[in-house]
């Protein structure tokens, strides 16, 4: 099968020579689309590469009825709506560590160029002047230097500053004591870094809360020679306050890569002396395009070819090691799943999740997805998917809980599913037997061994001689032919099931004749 990809933005050659070499992608690179024009054809697309220009916002989601996967060949993720692509079932993946230590090294080069006024003297010089006198700098040796923001490009940015000799203190809510006497800067708040920094940079993400982090009461606290540099995303400096600050001389400059629009029109601060600017530079490298797009395309064909994503933006990451242990079980779950949902009456409001045995000590939250999402397909249909099938729990209001437990009955693994509605609670179980694989070993309280595919017909009724005979007779009669059977019973004449695989899928007629059979309180038709 071959998936259409969109680019959208420019990435680099090596990376779309992935795609473009791939069976399964056929690749159309077109980049400076207006939003008009990007929202006509997407629908035509199952896989979309963006850099940060191209707005995805929840018009353009909407419209892309075929899109399953959007890859950022980048770090921020800020043009992109994650809530409606969760909502949609589409998988949201970036490249987290392909341009770090661009952004670094870009962040000391606006560093540098701020403190010794570089752009200007550049400037100057090219227009025939030699005024030396105008461009004095202030050295970077022994300054106090704030980083907020202390991730990946925080703190690689930390680690060359020391090679300045500069005292760093860095603010981040995850950052521990410990972790900050091994990188050897000093964990602060970003009260201590306003009061004492000399310098201050930004890298953290643009969220609700870094929104105007650092604003007119942020620029109150700080040393009135501070000079800031914001090398992560637009709007985490509040631009407008960082010009007043300018003007009144609160602050004594300031270097942006970023912008809160891009690109900037009649910005303010770039009419100032103060302000060196960059237009979003950071990972703008022939080493990191490289690899950010490297990552990425490897990782939509990944995706394409069914093997879950490691830098899943809207998805829990699975490691190797869990993805490994995992993968014979996804096909049991999902049978699981649907079976059960298939058994009960009603619509379910409780659901119990019970793994035993190997998959105790395992990471399952992938299997617990693909559960709900079978049972959920059931109601919504199948754009439920592991992307978006917790969204649909909790818009429905469902209830589930995970148990574990040693007992796994002699079984390796064993997968209980439990769904209680408002009419009665049914359950069933499921191991993968060696040399079988999936096999469906208990429905309630009965013992079976049954394949979890095809169409099983189960059939509840009072334990009496000839019952069966009368059902296969009845089926015969429809021309439906009979692959297997398993009956269990709780005691002799009491209550007993008959399960059978069937090979043509049952019409109404059969089902209701056979709920019409003396001694059948219950038929249902289970298609996996
Ligand atoms: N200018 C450019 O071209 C580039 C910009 N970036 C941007 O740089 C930023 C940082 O990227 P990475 O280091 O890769 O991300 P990261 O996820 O490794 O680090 C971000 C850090 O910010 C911290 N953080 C979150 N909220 C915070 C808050 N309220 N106060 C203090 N810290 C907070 C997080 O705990 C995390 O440690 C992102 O905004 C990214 O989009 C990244 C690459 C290139
Ligand atoms: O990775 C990021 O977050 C960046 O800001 C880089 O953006 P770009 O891919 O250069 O448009």
């Amino acid at each position: 099968m071959s998936y259409k990809v969109l680019v959208s933005d420019p990435i680099s050659e090596t990376g779309l020579s992935i795609l473009n070499e791939a069976v399964e992608a056929e690749v159309t690179v077109k980049t400076g689309l207006s939003p008009e024009e990007l929202q006509k054809i997407i629908g035509e697309y199952d896989g979309l590469v963006v850099r940060s220009q191209t707005q995805v916002d929840a018009h353009l989601i909407q419209a892309a009825k075929r899109l399953k996967i959007i890859g950022r060949a980048g770090v921020g993720v800020d043009n992109i709506d994650l809530e409606a692509a969760t909502k949609a079932g589409i998988l949201v993946i970036n490249a987290p560590d392909g341009n770090t230590i661009s952004a670094a090294e870009h962040t000391m080069a606006m560093m540098t160029a701020l403190s010794r006024k570089i752009p200007a003297a550049n400037q100057s010089l090219k227009e025939g002047k030699w005024n030396r006198n105008s461009f004095k700098g202030v050295e970077l040796f022994k300054k106090t230097f704030g980083v907020v923001g202390f991730g990946r490009i925080g703190m690689e940015v930390a680690k060359r500053a020391k090679a300045y000799n500069m005292t760093i203190l860095a603010y981040d809510p995850f950052l521990t004591e410990e972790r900050a006497r091994k990188v050897g800067v000093k964990k602060a708040e970003l009260d201590d870094i306003y009061a004492q920094a000399d310098f201050i940079t930004v890298h953290t993400p643009l969220t609700k809360e870094t929104h105007h982090l650092i604003s007119t009461e942020a620029f109150a606290k700080m040393k009135s020679e501070v000079r800031l540099i914001n090398c992560a995303r637009g709007g985490i400096i509040d631009e407008m306050a960082l010009y007043e600050a300018i003007k009144e001389g609160r602050v004594a400059g300031a270097a942006i890569d970023v912008f809160e629009h891009e690109p900037p029109e009649d910005h303010p601060l770039l009419t100032l002396d103060e302000v060196i600017a960059t237009p979003h530079l950071g990972a703008s490298t022939v080493e990191a395009q490289d690899k950010v797009a490297v990552a990425v395309c490897d990782e939509i064909l990944q995706v394409f070819r069914n093997v879950p994503a490691q830098h899943a933006v809207n998805l829990p990451a699975v490691s190797e090691q869990v993805r490994k242990a995992l993968e014979p079980y996804y096909e049991l779950s999902e049978q699981l799943g649907s079976t059960v949902v298939q058994l009960v009456k009603g619509a379910p409001k409780d659901i119990e999740i019970t793994y035993s045995g190997e998959l105790t000590d395992i990471e399952t939250a992938p299997l617990t997805r693909s559960i709900l999402q079978s049972i959920l397909a059931k109601f919504l249909g199948d754009h439920i998917n592991p992307v978006n099938v917790n969204y649909y729990v909790k818009e429905k209001g469902l209830i589930y809980n995970v148990k574990r437990t040693q007992n796994s009955h002699g079984f390796t693994g064993l997968i209980n599913v439990k769904i209680s509605t408002e009419h009665e609670e049914r359950s069933v179980s499921g191991t993968l037997l060696n040399g079988y694989g999936p096999r469906m070993v208990k429905i309630d309280d009965y013992t079976v061994d049954l394949p979890t595919e095809g169409h099983l017909l189960y059939i509840e009724h009072h334990d009496l001689p000839g019952l069966i005979g009368h059902v296969g007779t009845l089926l015969g009669q429809h021309e439906i032919n009979i692959g297997s059977m398993q009956v269990g019973r709780k005691s002799i004449g009491g209550r007993a099931i008959m399960v059978l695989t069937i090979d043509k899928n049952a019409n109404a007629t059969p089902i209701t004749a056979l709920q019409n059979l003396e001694h059948i309180q219950e038929v249902k038709l289970i298609d996996l």
